[in-house]
């Protein structure tokens, strides 16, 4: 569905000066500054795929994603998406693509989400009874069907999300970019969007792209993770082998019914304790060993393991490629 060989962009653009001092300069000489956002990014997606394209702020993810849809041209390298290149922005690669930019609007703002439907209608000429189908389905997958009629700028961010992403699916895309879907969404939208990307996937066997910062997004739908870094991928993979890459140890949760008598080494290498509980890395001893210690230090009423969290592994992979998270 995607191939990218040696890709890169860079941004060449004249920086603003800080003081009246340097505006004046300017006039006479300016200084042209390079960006290289994306460099020598090799990535391939298959049809039916849920990738995450993840990364630090200013990693090149945006920039990444819109040369997958055409909005870029590449400065180096080649691509295809759906066996077209996608800078040429013909009619076949448009009709099978889609792109939700979570910070930017789709919708035309003065009128109703109803009117915007309309003319992707006659943009991506969907017949008449597709359309009725698909709009009913879609309002009610998202619980939009009683705003179909506000004008887009007295929706709420939320609701407007939920709009954005039915006008997205219209045309049943067989490739979705969604960069930043649920920014800003309450939980409950976060939920609903997941499981419509989920079902759009299942039923369609949509391929979609996504980025998102919210590494429960990521844990929830993502079969791959492709992790940039400085515009090259650093990572690519299932979130398994990224948590073994982190190398960050699972820990055990040892929970008593009364409280318990940790020795003192145990309590001194334990991630936090309380009243009736103990957290402890697990490390190379197998668990069944540190169970049977632990039955002796109380009234053990249950044991829990725990993965290290998204967030915690993806720090680290970001911190180890010298970036902030
Ligand atoms: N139009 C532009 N002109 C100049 N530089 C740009 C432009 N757009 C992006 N950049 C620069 O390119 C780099 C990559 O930006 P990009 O928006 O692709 O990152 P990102 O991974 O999507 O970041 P974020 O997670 O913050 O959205 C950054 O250093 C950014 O400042």
């Amino acid at each position: 569905m995607i191939t990218t060989r040696g890709l890169g962009k860079s941004y060449d653009f004249y920086e603003q000066p800080a003081n009246l001092l340097g505006a004046l300069r300017s006039l006479l000489r300016r200084e042209l500054t390079t960006v290289q956002a994306v460099r020598d990014l090799n990535l391939d997606v298959r049809r039916g795929e849920i990738v995450g394209l993840l990364g630090p702020n200013g990693a090149g993810k945006t920039t990444t994603v819109k040369m997958l849809c055409g909005l870029l041209v590449p400065t180096t390298g080649g691509l295809s998406v759906c066996g077209e290149t996608p800078a040429r922005r013909s009619y076949p690669f448009l009709s099978q693509i889609s792109v939700i930019f979570g910070q930017k609007s789709m919708l035309w703002w003065d009128v109703s989400t109803r009117e915007s439907f309309r003319i992707h209608k006659s943009m991506y000429e969907i017949p008449d009874d597709d359309f009725s189908e698909v709009v009913a389905r879609l309002g009610e997958l998202l619980d939009i069907g009683g705003i179909l009629d506000v004008p887009v700028r007295n929706l709420s961010l939320g609701q407007r999300m939920r709009c954005e992403l039915a006008l997205a699916l219209l045309h049943r895309p067989s490739l979705l970019f969604a960069d930043e879907p649920t920014i800003g969404l309450d939980v409950e939208a976060k939920v609903v969007v997941r499981a419509l990307f989920r079902e759009i996937n299942r039923t369609f066997g949509t391929t979609i792209v996504l980025t998102s910062h919210d590494m429960s997004d990521v844990e929830a739908l993502c079969d791959r993770v492709v992790i940039v870094t400085d515009g090259g991928a650093a990572f690519d993979g299932d979130i398994g082998e990224l948590r073994a890459r982190a190398g960050i140890a699972r820990t055990v949760v040892f929970t008593y019914r009364d409280t318990p008598r940790l020795p003192p080494e145990i309590l001194r290498a334990s991630v936090e304790s309380g009243a009736h509980s103990v957290r402890l890395r697990l490390g190379d001893q197998p668990v069944a060993t540190l169970v049977q210690a632990a039955t002796g230090w109380g009234d053990l009423a249950d044991v829990g393991i725990v993965e290290p969290g998204l967030d915690e592994v993806m720090s680290k992979v970001f911190s180890e490629s010298g970036r902030r998270p």
